[in-house]
C-alpha cells in the first residue's frame, strides 16, 4: 500500500472531502507561492450581486486548456495558458487525487479583508459529481463547509465544519459534496498575509 497523507473530513455520508495538510513541504510551498504570485496575470473579476456589478474581494485568474471557458456570476471567462509551474502541479495533483483536471481557478487573497462568499461549485459544465482539488499557499486561512438546507430549515452548529488550510495543503472535494454543501472563505479580523488558492477542475470542453 502506498502511504498517503489524506485525512477524511467527517461529513454527511454522500459528501466526500479529504485534506492532505502537508502535501508540499514548507520550503516548496513557499517557493511555489512566490513563483506563482509573479507568474499569474492577476485580475479583478466583476461579480453581479443583486443586479449590481461589484469588484470581487480578491484577485483571480482563470487558466486552462483551450475550450475550457467558464461562466461565473454572469460572465464568460476564456482560459489563460498554463504557466509551466502550474502545469507540473496539475500533473502531480492528478496522481494525488486520482482525477483529471483541464483548468484551474487561481485566487489571490491579498489580506484578511479579501474573502469568498458562500457558494457551491455546481455549474453545469463541471458535471454531476465533480472532483475539485484545492491547493493552498501562503497565509493559513479558515475554510467553512455548511449543509445546503431549505430556506426555512434551522441550521444546527453541527451543520457547519471549519477547516484551517495551511500552506502546501490539498483539499479534495468529490462525490455529492457540491450538491449537499456550500463553502466559503470568511474575512479575518486579525492581520494576515497574502494567500493563493488554486482549485483544479474538469470542465466539459465546449
Ligand atoms: O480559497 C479557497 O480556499 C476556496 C476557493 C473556492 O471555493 C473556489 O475557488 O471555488
Ligand atoms: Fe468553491
Amino acid at each position: 500500500m502506498t502511504m498517503t497523507g489524506w485525512q477524511r473530513v467527517d461529513l454527511d455520508a454522500d459528501a466526500d472531502v479529504a485534506l492532505w495538510p502537508q502535501w508540499l513541504p514548507g520550503d516548496e510551498a513557499e517557493s511555489t507561492f512566490t513563483a506563482l504570485h509573479a507568474a499569474i496575470p492577476w485580475e479583478t473579476h466583476r461579480l453581479r450581486l443583486f443586479g449590481r456589478e461589484v469588484d470581487a474581494p480578491r484577485l483571480s485568474c482563470w487558466i486552462g486548456d483551450p475550450h475550457t471557458s467558464y461562466v461565473y456570476s454572469g460572465t464568460r471567462f476564456e482560459p489563460r495558458p498554463w504557466p509551466p509551474l502550474l502545469a507540473s502541479l496539475r500533473e502531480r495533483l492528478q496522481q494525488t487525487c486520482d482525477a483529471r483536471f483541464n483548468s484551474v481557478l487561481a485566487n489571490l487573497y491579498r489580506d484578511g479583508r479579501d474573502s469568498m462568499g458562500w457558494h457551491s461549485d455546481d455549474e453545469p459544465e463541471l458535471g454531476d459529481q465533480p472532483v475539485i482539488a484545492s491547493l493552498s499557499l501562503g497565509a493559513e486561512r479558515r475554510f467553512q463547509l455548511r449543509r445546503r438546507l431549505p430556506r426555512t430549515a434551522k441550521l444546527a452548529p453541527a451543520d457547519t465544519v471549519n477547516l484551517l488550510l495551511p500552506p502546501g495543503s490539498v483539499l479534495r472535494m468529490a462525490g455529492a459534496t457540491q450538491r449537499l454543501y456550500r463553502h466559503d472563505l470568511p474575512k479575518m479580523r486579525a492581520t494576515v498575509g497574502p494567500r493563493i488558492n488554486l482549485t483544479f477542475r474538469w470542465i466539459e470542453p465546449r
